[in-house]
């Protein structure tokens, strides 16, 4: 991944995109995940990627991760800053022996090593974090002994910790409470305010509409993109989940 420069080499462009693919393949041994994928993230705004179950949500966001090396076809990234991916709960251990401050912290690792001591503006942020989650009263306990729920939030809060241009993030309100996904489209709404690109994968439509950007994936292959106006219509949304009559 590489950042985009003007013709003229003096100011880098402010290129739309955050991320753009182009004739994106990818996949794992024996599976191909992503088919010939042309698409992109715009710069500073919301994206929601939705399609089935096994449709290539996950992956497209790994690749953009830098996590997931493209088998063929390019993307580029414009921004400075690593990624942070936020994955689902489900793709992390339950033996894991860490706690929730811990977990959070970790998204600082991206500004020093692991073995480094965290400076006083870490700690602020990693608190800050913590609260925005409302993980304050749950920070000492054991990722691994929260309710799934509470973990989400954990990770969610790791995400935004590493202060990222761009936050990617895997159904990150999926079976949570109302509060919790509350205050998820709240903070992620207040990151996009503050000129961080976020792109969620999500089966919620509702969640969906709300984006400045959609992007419709079948069978690893693009079925439509563009402001949830154009791109979200019974048509999109039958034709993808292979629905009949219910919309
Ligand atoms: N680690 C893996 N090894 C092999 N195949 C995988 C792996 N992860 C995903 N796949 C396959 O790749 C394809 C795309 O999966 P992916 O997880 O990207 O879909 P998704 O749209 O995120 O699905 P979901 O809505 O269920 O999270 C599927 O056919 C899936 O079975």
């Amino acid at each position: 991944m590489k950042g985009l420069r003007s013709a003229g080499g003096a100011e880098p462009e402010r290129p739309a995109d955050a991320v753009a693919f182009h004739g994106l393949s990818a996949g794992y041994p024996g599976r191909l995940a992503l088919r010939g994928v042309t698409a992109a993230f715009p710069r500073g705004r919301t994206t929601a990627v939705l399609g089935p179950n096994g449709s290539g949500k996950s992956t497209l966001l790994g690749v953009a991760a830098g996590a997931i090396v493209p088998l063929s076809g390019s993307v580029a990234r414009a921004g400075s800053t690593r990624p942070a991916f936020v994955v689902q709960r489900s793709a992390v251990a339950d033996a894991l022996p860490i706690t929730v401050e811990e977990t959070v912290a970790m998204g600082r690792w991206a500004h020093r090593r692991p073995w480094q001591r965290l400076t006083a503006r870490d700690r602020a942020v990693v608190a800050e974090c913590l609260a925005r989650m409302g993980l304050e009263g749950l920070a000492d306990r054991r990722l691994g002994d929260l309710s799934g729920g509470q973990r989400q939030r954990a990770l969610v809060a790791q995400g935004l910790a590493q202060e990222s241009d761009l936050l990617l993030l895997d159904e990150p309100t999926a079976g949570l409470d109302l509060d919790a996904q509350d205050r998820i489209s709240t903070t992620l709404a207040e990151a996009c305010e503050r000129g961080t690109t976020v792109v969620h994968a999500t089966h919620d439509l509702a969640d969906a509409a709300r984006a400045d950007h959609c992007l419709i994936l079948k069978d690893g292959r693009v079925l439509a993109q563009g402001p949830p106006a154009t791109a979200l219509t019974g048509d999109t949304v039958r034709e993808s989940w292979g629905l009949t009559g219910l919309l």
